[in-house]
């Protein structure tokens, strides 16, 4: 049996072109009414670590009849500079959704270049006040990673009502979100991190184990509960046996497969489902603007006010 043709890997392609499709039929009405949704995509200095991902949220955007424009910033630009861009594109009508690409160089803080994000066009929701809504249970535009990894959990079919899930690794995009998202859908939920004194103790336990750490092969088989569900959010980049640069997760994934019941595949799993529901975050974004315009002004919206 092949890689891909196991029934326990759960794949993100297919999730990912249902939520494309969907998105197109909406994106081309909405350019038919003269409203074009356009993405915009910040990256600072070298961005090696990032260029996988823009390049899919360009082709796929493409897909969805997305407008998509990348500004590439050299790592020395200030802080202030950034922010003068960022207000730019907020006051500007033809940009939908703004998504700054981490990491940013160390002297650029991450968090004040995130709140100058307008919330409307916030479509990572990381400004404060988008992270906000999910404590609160408002989930339609969430952390694009973290709500890619919960759709993929909900593929199985298993009751998230009660379910044992384990969250490994605490960051604000992905681990924080994926935690706040999983108690929403009424999830018992333990997050561990670096500090964290026993993970293999605590990722036996897991019905489904999600993680998100960085480190080739963290997980490996005998941390994993005998038909769990085991999402692998890692993508690093290492020199495979045949010398050939390869992208792996944090999951040991040919042992850890013989334990699991599902296992996302890297490449292949979470990463295509992250770039659909960037654009899917794109349209939520684009509803709330023009439904917010024709409350303040009673017209159909800004654009059509000009
Ligand atoms: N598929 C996708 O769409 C995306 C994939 N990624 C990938 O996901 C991974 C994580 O990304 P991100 O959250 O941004 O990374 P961060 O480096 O921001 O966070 C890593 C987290 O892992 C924790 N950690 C570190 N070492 C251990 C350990 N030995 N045991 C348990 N926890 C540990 C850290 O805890 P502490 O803070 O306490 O040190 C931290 O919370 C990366 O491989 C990244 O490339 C990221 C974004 C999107
Ligand atoms: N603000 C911000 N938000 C992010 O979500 C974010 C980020 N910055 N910086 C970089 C990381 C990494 N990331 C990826 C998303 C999808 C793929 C992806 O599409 N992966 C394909 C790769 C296929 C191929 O190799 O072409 C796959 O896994 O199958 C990869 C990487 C998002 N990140």
């Amino acid at each position: 049996m092949t890689r891909t043709d196991d029934s326990r890997y759960l794949k993100g392609g297919p999730v990912a072109q249902r939520i494309i499709a969907s998105v197109r039929e909406d994106a081309l009405i909405a350019t038919a009414e003269g409203f074009p949704p356009k993405l915009v995509s910040i990256t600072v200095g070298d961005t090696d670590a990032v260029d996988v991902y823009v390049r899919n949220q360009r082709a796929k955007a493409a897909l969805a009849g997305i407008g998509f424009e990348e500004r590439r910033f050299a790592a020395d630009i200030t802080a202030g500079e950034l922010e003068a861009a960022i207000h730019g594109l907020n006051a500007d009508p033809r940009v939908t959704g703004i998504i700054i690409q981490r990491p940013v160089p160390a002297h650029i803080p991450i968090k004040t270049l995130q709140a100058a994000v307008h919330p409307l066009k916030d479509v990572e929701g990381m400004h404060p006040a988008s992270i906000g809504n999910i404590v609160y249970n408002q989930l339609d535009l969430a952390p694009c990673t973290a709500a890619a990894s919960v759709e993929l959990l909900k593929e199985t079919g298993l009751e998230l009502k009660g379910l044992e899930v384990v969250v490994v690794g605490h960051s604000e995009i992905v681990g924080k979100p994926i935690a706040f998202l999983l108690m929403s859908e009424g999830a018992t939920v333990t997050v561990c991190h670096h500090m964290t004194r026993s993970l293999a103790a605590h990722a036996r336990r897991a019905d489904a184990l999600f993680v998100a750490v960085g480190k080739p092969r963290l997980i490996k088989a005998d941390m994993v509960k005998p038909g769990a569900a085991v999402i692998d959010i890692g993508i690093n980049s290492e020199i495979g046996p045949d010398g050939e640069s390869r992208i792996v997760g944090d999951v040991d994934t040919d042992s850890v497969k013989e334990v699991a019941s599902w296992i996302t595949p890297v490449p292949g799993g979470v990463g295509p489902l992250t770039v659909a529901i960037l654009l899917r975050n794109t349209m939520v974004a684009l509803n709330r603007q023009r439904a917010l315009y024709r409350a303040t002004y009673g017209v159909a919206d800004q654009l059509a006010a000009e």
